[in-house]
């Protein structure tokens, strides 16, 4: 059984990787991914050109069927971020994720990054719910086709961005018919469910403290979105543009209904912060002895191929 997939490029031995803010923040963290047997590749936490604290007070709580999250995008810097890719990317292909909180923070980071040695992928988060007084930016057409009018008028290295899930068949549409006009190598859909609002039965408070409570949601309950997400986007984006699945993966058949929807990559992010480096182990072996049931030694024999009912 062959678990391969590529991008602009990159060959990845297995589809597995960490999602963004998950088990990224340090270099010790990252290495961690990075010799976790069964994770294909990694990515950094959403870089800021400088070090963040985030948001203070408790910013993330378990919930039933899932997590809550506030951060505020503490991260240790770009520079930080850069320096273990490119100590690193010749030992596996590497995305570097970054979330400028404005667009000219975005594009001194990509003219960093553009004129560094790294060669890897980049992941521009589009999609952060938890900056207060910040939009998430790709709920912003117009915004979003300005960034990256101006990202491509310089950046040649492969480049994706990260999305917020959309929940309207005309946003599928008119996110796709902005993303379809630009030579991205992917995009990962889905960033988290943005200002859930969690209760604790115990005290009648809020779970998280910024932002009043109100936080990104992540784990099985996103599952049906996520699934939505990467099923409307394959449907809509040219094929070049490839996929990564994020959201609601605990197990193998999760993996698999990722890419039967069309995803090429999967990552993980609530299981993992729970589970820990050996999930991406337990993951590909359930995804193995699924598709042996079915007969499958590909993944392209049923990459994006769910049916719909007569
Ligand atoms: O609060 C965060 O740091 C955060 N949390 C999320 O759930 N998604 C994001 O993209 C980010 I940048």
């Amino acid at each position: 059984t062959t678990l391969t997939a590529s991008i602009a490029g990159f060959d990845f031995d297995n589809v597995l990787l960490n999602a963004a803010g998950v088990y990224c923040q340090t270099a010790s963290e990252l290495d961690q991914i990075l010799e976790a047997s069964g994770a294909g590749s990694l990515v950094t936490k959403s870089a800021t050109p400088a070090e963040r604290d985030g948001n203070a007070g408790v910013r993330f709580a378990e919930m039933p069927l899932g997590s809550i999250n506030s951060m505020g995008l503490p991260n240790l810097g770009l520079d930080y971020y850069l320096d273990y890719t490119i100590t690193h990317q010749d030992e596996k292909p590497l995305f570097l994720s970054i979330a400028g909180l404005t667009k000219a923070d975005n594009l001194a980071m990509l003219r960093d990054v553009q004129d560094s040695d790294f060669n890897g992928l980049v992941e521009l988060n589009l999609s952060c719910p938890n900056v207060p007084g910040k939009p998430q930016t790709a709920y912003d057409f117009d915004t979003t086709r300005e960034i990256l009018n101006e990202v491509f008028s310089f950046y040649t290295k492969p480049l994706g961005v990260k999305l917020p899930p959309y929940f309207d068949i005309a946003h599928f549409d008119m996110i796709a018919e902005i993303l379809n006009d630009f030579p991205l190598a992917f995009v990962n859909t889905i960033n988290s469910i943005g200002n859930g609002l969690v209760v604790d039965p115990e005290t009648d408070t809020v779970v998280i403290a910024p932002k009043g409570g109100f936080g990104g949601l992540g784990g099985e309950i996103v599952k049906p979105t996520a699934l939505a997400n990467v099923r409307a986007l394959r449907q809509r984006l040219r094929p070049e543009i490839k996929i990564i699945g994020t959201g609601g993966v605990t197990n193998g058949r999760d993996v698999y209904d990722h890419i039967l929807c069309g995803a090429d990559l999967v990552s993980v992010g609530t299981s993992l912060y729970f589970e820990g480096p050996a999930i991406f182990e337990r993951l590909n072996n359930e995804l193995i002895a699924i598709m042996a049931e079915k007969g499958y030694n590909h993944l392209d024999e049923f990459r994006g191929r769910l049916q719909t009912l007569a």
